[in-house]
């Protein structure tokens, strides 16, 4: 029988030296692991001695405690009476936030503004600010979306759109899908709402949509498809670690789940982690409020025990950086990717014509390898200034259009309007990808937001793209050569 501890036992271990959390009424002496986080040990202690489920839960896939710690580590449960009676007499449990007001009926949304604007009044400031944030002065997450506004259709007359549809190709026909229009691969979707990433499958469904599962999602790879609708297909994004084995591992998981994940995408536009002040904000005012109920001397020794590890103020997106491999190259990584995986790799994250010509050279000489390209600035969160998607596609047309034979040009960033896909379509991209705008469907209203979001953006593609068929306009002496 499991040891009872009282809240009053727990909340006594709040030290570098002695540190013990709830999770889920479990109570675990995590004192050994606190070097060992990714996150940093701070923002464990911040919690020690108390119930930190509220603050694990949405972020740590089922299985990490298992993964993490000694079975040792888990001491006992505790007693739930004397826990709640602890929480009333501090006030509230730890980070908790107000109540938030009931969400609006779905069907008042009617765009991408009206969906994101109600999804900030359900979800979390964390989340929010984790999500909204991109680096530095939000430059290219601006530009991503305004570089659509610059570029204008031109709609043909005496076009037939009675049979107008959206459906696609991708990966040389092995993929053959509903729509262009796919999930980019975000982390931390269950921050939104509990239905996370296998709520976002279970929203794109209706539309046959492809959806790239990312390397930091908050749900298991077998979890999220594990009730996804017949014939739907993911991708796995994957971010190599420093321990190589690490990755080889999740690799070979894929590769077993082969029948829903089709292929392997790997990320190349972050190598480190980039300033993104809005979520560190967001970590820094949760700290005070933690610290601030905090008897003095509790954080003693936090980020003592290992300098690299970032700081609880550093906000959700450096916590989840660490351990990323940044010494990733055309020579070195893609041959060791290739041995432990034969699914297609998309490399995502080219942001010029220079590297795109450089993977259709790779693609070319190693047939098979490389199959697309995602253009994409990692919606302007890892380097400011960087060009948005649609730029480098104009720089591929016109300095290299060769790479169009060689490889899928799939793109994202900024795209907020179904007429955005379009002209992505019309300038030769395969398909088009939304990051954020899947995540905020999610907060506004769980797997049913993320449908209405896919319905919203989805108009007007099919009849769009059948009478826009020569391409965008593109203001002329818009582009300079790099
Ligand atoms: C909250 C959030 C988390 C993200 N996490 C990842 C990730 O884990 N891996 C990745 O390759 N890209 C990640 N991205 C970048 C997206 O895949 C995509 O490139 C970007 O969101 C597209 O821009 P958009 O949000 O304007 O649609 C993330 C983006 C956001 C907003």
């Amino acid at each position: 029988m499991a040891k009872v501890f009282s809240a009053e036992e727990v909340a006594k271990h709040n030290t570098a030296d002695s540190c013990w959390v709830v999770i889920h009424g479990n109570v675990y002496d995590v004192t050994e692991f606190l070097p060992e986080h990714p996150g940093g040990s701070r923002i464990i202690l911040q919690l020690a001695g108390r119930d930190a489920t509220a603050e694990f839960d949405p972020i740590h896939p089922p299985g990490t405690l298992e993964e993490n710690l000694k079975p040792e580590a888990k001491l006992g449960v505790v007693d739930p009476e004397s826990l709640k009676q602890l929480q009333r007499q501090s006030g509230k449990g730890a980070a908790e936030e107000s109540k938030p007001p009931p969400p609006p009926p779905l069907d008042t949304l009617l765009n991408l503004d009206d969906i994101e604007a109600a999804a900030k009044t359900q979800i979390s400031k964390k989340c929010w600010a984790y999500y909204f944030s991109a680096s530095d002065d939000l430059l290219s997450k601006t530009l991503n979306n305004t570089a659509y506004r610059s570029i204008l259709l031109r709609p043909r007359v005496f076009v037939d759109v009675t049979r107008a549809d959206t459906r696609t190709s991708l990966l040389s026909g092995a993929l053959q899908l509903a729509t262009p229009l796919y999930v980019s691969p975000a982390a931390m979707a269950r921050l939104a709402h509990p239905d996370g990433e296998a709520g976002i499958a279970r929203g794109v469904a209706r539309f046959g949509a492809l959806q790239i599962v990312s390397h930091n999602a908050s749900m298991t790879p077998e979890q999220i498809v594990a009730d996804a609708a017949p014939g739907q297909v993911f991708g796995w994004q994957l971010y190599v670690q420093t321990n190589r084995a690490k990755s080889e591992a999740m690799l070979a998981r894929i590769n077993r789940l082969r029948d829903r994940y089709k292929f392997v995408v790997l990320t190349l536009d972050a190598p480190v982690p980039s300033k993104r002040e809005h979520d560190e904000r967001a970590g820094i005012e949760a700290r005070m409020v933690l610290e601030g109920s905090k008897p003095p001397g509790d954080l003693a020794g936090a980020g003592k025990s290992n300098n690299a590890r970032p700081d609880a103020d550093s906000g959700v997106g450096k916590q989840l950086f660490f351990g990323t491999a940044a010494d990733l190259t055309w020579e070195t990584t893609l041959p060791w990717l290739a041995a432990h995986t034969d699914l297609p790799i998309v490399l995502k994250g080219i942001q010029t014509h220079e590297d795109a010509y450089l993977a259709a050279r790779w693609a070319r000489a190693h047939p098979g390898s490389i199959r697309a390209l995602i253009l994409s600035n990692h919606g302007g969160r890892s380097l400011d200034t960087a060009p948005p998607a649609v730029h480098t596609l104009l720089e591929i047309r016109k300095y290299c259009p060769e790479v169009f034979d060689a490889v899928e040009l799939w793109v994202d960033g900024g795209i907020r309007r179904g007429t955005d896909v379009v002209k992505a379509l019309c300038l030769g991209a395969k398909a088009v990808g939304v990051g954020r705008a899947a995540l905020w469907g999610l907060g506004a209203g769980g797997w049913r937001g993320v449908d209405r979001t896919f319905e919203s953006e989805s108009h007007p593609i099919p009849t769009a793209r059948a009478r826009a068929r020569v391409c965008a306009r593109i203001p002329s002496g818009w582009m300079r050569p790099g």
